[in-house]
């Protein structure tokens, strides 16, 4: 057995089988790898210990290595609302982190590139995106969940002064990052039915979208705005949440209902949508998630409420 041919063994070991046979030309070695589903970190982890490996094959001194990928699709959902302030940002990143304590490569993507919340919701204010052959290397929240957000990459404000086709390439930006194995990206969207929701209906087909409302009929108002722009682009509806749903006493969890109760579903019910399910207005959401600490990362009740919302979406894209 020659040098190369027992390095090459070793290779499929060490790579798992991802790398094609070596080849040595003039000193410098050439393979390809298949790297689809690795993370950024574990790809050049992989890259370095077969450089090290390669450099000791007598006559080597060089070492090149394709890095090669099907891009895999990632299944995006979008969480929209017709009419900010409603908690879309807050379902956003609780779904994400329900998802993912369920078992889902899931990523989150902040689209409000106009009000960006995402990285104070998921504590990753103070990173920054790496990038790497022109795509943007998601940032890791503390809880696990990849992540990219306009927050990690202008200054805030500064995005304000965009106009729509900048906006529409930030947006594309980060969402055809490198995710490597994630699978479904949750898609927070800006408030509205404006050039955004478009350009992210257009170019990046959701495989659904999820409404959030809450009990206020003028909020319904508006997340029918909402509905009727997705059901025209024939992007599926996966249903309605309906937050700050009734009011959670800090002091006895009794939950009472000011704006009166089961409007949401019935809404959901004349508009041909299911209804995923209610979150209490409750302090130590808001507290919590002004914290960085996101309640679905917990079981206490509200845990409990958005693994219960993100079970339904679960089944709804295992359909
Ligand atoms: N169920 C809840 N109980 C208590 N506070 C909540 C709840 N949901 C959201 N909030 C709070 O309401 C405010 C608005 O929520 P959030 O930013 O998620 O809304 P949004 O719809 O994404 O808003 P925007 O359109 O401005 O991005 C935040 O301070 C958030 O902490």
């Amino acid at each position: 057995m020659t040098d190369l041919d027992s390095f090459a063994a070793r290779l499929k070991t060490l790579t798992g089988g991802r790398a094609s046979t070596p080849r040595v030309k003039d000193g410098v070695m050439t393979l390809a790898l298949e790297v689809g589903g690795l993370t950024a970190d574990q790809r050049d982890a992989i890259a370095a210990a077969i450089r090290e490996g390669a450099l000791t094959v007598p006559g080597v001194s060089d070492v090149r290595i394709a890095m090669t990928a099907e891009r895999k699709e990632l299944r995006i959902i979008a969480v929209a609302s017709g009419k900010g302030g409603v908690g879309k940002s807050t379902l956003s990143a609780n779904l994400a982190v329900a998802l993912k304590r369920l078992g889902h490569r899931v990523g989150l993507v902040d689209a409000d590139i106009y009000g960006p919340s995402q990285a104070r919701l998921m504590a990753s204010e103070d990173q920054k995106p790496q990038a790497r052959d022109k795509h943007l290397i998601p940032v890791q929240s503390p809880v696990g969940v990849p992540m990219l957000s306009m927050a990690h990459l202008v200054e805030p404000g500064r995005a304000l002064a965009w106009r729509g086709p900048m906006v529409s390439n930030a947006l594309g930006q980060l969402i055809d990052a490198e995710w490597g194995d994630v699978e479904t990206l949750i898609v927070d969207m800006p408030p509205g039915t404006g050039d955004i929701q478009l350009s992210m209906i257009q170019k990046h087909k959701p495989a659904g979208v999820v409404i959030v409302s809450t009990p206020q009929d003028l909020a319904l108002i508006d997340a029918t705005r909402a509905v009727n722009l997705f059901e025209q682009a024939h992007v599926p509806l996966i249903g309605l949440v309906e937050n700050m749903a009734g009011y959670a006493c800090p002091h006895c969890g009794e939950v009472s209902d000011p704006f009166g109760a089961g409007g949401a579903e019935a809404a959901a019910k004349e508009m041909g949508m299911a209804f995923l399910g209610r979150i209490p207005l409750a302090i130590d959401i808001r507290r919590r998630s002004d914290a960085g600490d996101p309640p679905a990362a917990g079981d206490d009740v509200h845990g409990q409420a958005f693994r219960a919302i993100a079970e339904k979406i679960a089944e709804y894209v295992a359909r």
